[in-house]
């Protein structure tokens, strides 16, 4: 939390004798919408001395985190902070107070808990002013009042605990937002408590600790539980699987974070908690991934074949570096430069989906997810005939490929800012299929290079892009990877998916990274399910969206040193 920005002896603030939309001689107002006081900045010139500004400034009702009595800060603030003269008499005068916490926006996408303070004379008007903002607040039917946190301790550089305790549960407390919080203590145990014992009823939102792995034990968890409560069979690929009810919420605590920097366009633990906190909904696409009509995984920022998937195999058996693991082993798999050979068949998307080279960037509130969300429902026989594996619609190439990648959203991180395909949206209904044929060493690194600059990524005679609603990938040697099985593999039931054991490799071809777990299979068949999840985010703000809502204060009257406004 930041501290009070409005020191007490510049500051006087009269509270209005009721609630007005209109804005009268009064220091502070609160409107159905937003609450505004008056601020005083100081600047100090040699030629002119110490001069001010007064201006408005306005919050949101809806970017308000809480409002509270101060009495007892203000005393402890006194103590610490010796007052002078004018305080003390501002505290005489005024000794009731109200805190006002909000979101304040300090750029590059980051947001602050900020607190003001406003001083009144009068013990039921400050009372009333109070119970007035929480009114305005409990209005407020979006924010989440009940949250299951799930905490993985070894994510990332290890940080999931100490990042929760100590960023974000304050501010969880000082919303009012009760939680449950579970640590895991092995792989998969939030999937399995989500999938079959947490009491769902209870919560507003399920909110994990960690990195995009956890994350998708998490979207696992609750994707299935939702197929299974509704009876739906994920093992049909062609099967309309069910949103699930509950938000997903991210606090960033892993090695890529690339799933939480494409939907708040930061990796922040206390912007994460605000997107929480004021009730944010962000929707989003996932990819259902089968072998052969059994279910595989669900996939939400990328699925990669040739480089990722080799990079991800090699950098499970270096967990202990921590998120460094995949520079180390991003190198060794540049070095090798495998290619494999293979058959991709897609359907492409829709034409008013645009196109992965356009530049038409998914931001918060984008038109074309909006649109997309409209016309989810109207889903027509004609399209259902033309999905089908082999219609015309269909398309097939077969080649040698460096990489094979399947972009659902931008999968922008601080690695790669703008992403493996920048103008990917999230919730669209598509995946852009990123195709990165046999070339040299130097062209793949300049290629490689172009995901951390601004040039085009796709701008190259070896690369191709295509923005797809279904794709499917067979390999020339269809080979498996045999998983060390933690539990009997069932007979007849689909094969094991997940092993916290190393994986031993013997095959000819790559696997499939899928949100950073390896598939167990390299011939597939994946699926955009459109808009099947929600997050606590908004997606990423326009840079113009920021900053006209950096609290830029609109200046109203000018005032020196002896003026006392
Ligand atoms: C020459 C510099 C090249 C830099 C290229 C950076 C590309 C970064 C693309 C990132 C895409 C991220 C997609 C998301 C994947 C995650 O779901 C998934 C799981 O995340 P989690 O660990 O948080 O659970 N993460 C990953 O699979 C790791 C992706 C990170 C890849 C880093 C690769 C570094 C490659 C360095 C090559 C250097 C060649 C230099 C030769 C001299
Ligand atoms: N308590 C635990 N012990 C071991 N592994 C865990 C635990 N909790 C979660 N995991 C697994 O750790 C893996 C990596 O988690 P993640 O939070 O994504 O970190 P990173 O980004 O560093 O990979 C995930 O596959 C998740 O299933
Ligand atoms: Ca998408």
């Amino acid at each position: 939390m930041i501290g009070s920005d409005v020191r007490m002896e510049n500051y006087r603030v009269l509270l209005a004798d009721r609630m007005s939309l209109r804005i009268r001689p009064a220091d502070v107002v609160l409107t159905r919408n937003a609450i505004m006081w008056m601020e005083v900045e100081k600047s100090w010139k040699p030629s002119a001395g110490v001069s001010g500004t007064a201006c408005w400034r306005t919050v949101q009702v809806c970017e308000i985190v809480a409002v509270r009595r101060t009495e007892d800060e203000a005393q402890e603030n006194t103590q610490t902070q010796k007052p002078n003269w004018r305080s003390k008499q501002h505290l005489l005068q005024y000794p009731y107070s109200f805190t006002v916490s909000y979101v304040k926006r300090s750029g590059q996408h980051q947001w602050r808990c900020s607190d003001v303070t406003f001083y009144c004379a009068d013990c039921e008007l400050c009372d009333l002013w109070i119970q007035v903002t929480n009114e305005q607040l409990a209005l407020l039917a979006n924010r989440p009042k009940s949250l299951l946190v799930y905490i993985n301790p070894y994510g990332g550089k290890r940080q999931g605990k100490y990042i929760y305790e100590q960023k974000v549960a304050p501010v969880f407390r000082r919303a009012g937002i009760s939680t449950d919080v579970i640590v895991t203590e092995r792989a998969n145990h939030a999937r399995d408590h989500l999938k079959t014992e947490a009491n769902l009823d209870k919560y507003d939102g399920v909110v994990c600790v960690g990195g995009d792995g956890m994350f998708s034990e998490i979207l696992h968890g609750l994707v299935s539980r939702t197929q299974s409560d509704h009876k739906v069979d994920q093992d049909q690929p062609d099967a309309e699987l069910v949103p699930c009810s509950l938000r997903i919420g991210i606090i960033p605590a892993g090695s890529t974070d690339c799933i939480c920097f494409a939907t708040t366009g930061t990796i922040d633990p206390v912007t994460s908690a605000l997107h929480i906190v004021v009730g944010d909904s962000q929707p989003m696409d996932v990819c259902s991934v089968h072998h052969n009509n059994g279910f595989l995984r669900y996939c939400v920022s990328m699925l990669g074949y040739g480089f990722y998937g080799d990079m991800l195999t090699d950098s499970e058996t270096k967990r202990w570096l921590g998120p460094a693991r995949y520079d180390l082993s991003g190198i060794k798999t540049f070095l090798n430069h495998n290619y494999y050979e293979g058959t991709v068949s897609f359907l492409p998307a829709e034409e008013n989906l645009g196109s992965p080279r356009d530049k038409l960037l998914c931001r918060s509130g984008c038109l074309v997810c909006q649109h997309k969300s409209a016309i989810k429902d109207k889903h027509s026989e004609t399209s259902e005939e033309r999905e089908k594996p082999g219609s015309d619609s269909w398309r097939a190439i077969c080649g040698k490929f460096i990489a094979i990648n399947a972009a659902n959203i931008s999968c922008a991180c601080p690695r790669s800012p703008k992403g493996l395909s920048p103008s990917a949206h999230l919730a669209d209904g598509s995946t852009d299929l990123i195709l990165v044929r046999e070339c040299s060493r130097l062209d793949f690194f300049k290629h490689l290079l172009r995901h951390t600059n601004k040039e085009d990524q796709f701008d190259h005679s070896f690369v191709e892009v295509h923005r797809v609603r279904k794709f499917r990938f067979q390999p020339n040697h269809d080979s498996m990877v045999i998983l060390e099985q933690d539990e009997p593999h069932k007979e007849g039931g689909p094969p094991p998916l997940y092993s916290s054991q190393p994986i031993p490799q013997f095959n000819a071809d790559s696997n499939w990274n899928c949100d950073g777990e390896i598939l167990p299979h390299t011939a597939i068949q994946v699926s955009v399910q459109c808009q099947l999840i929600r997050l606590f985010a908004r997606g990423i703000e326009e840079q113009q969206q920021q900053q006209a809502l950096l609290e830029e204060p609109c200046t109203l009257l000018a005032f020196n040193q002896n003026t006392d406004y």
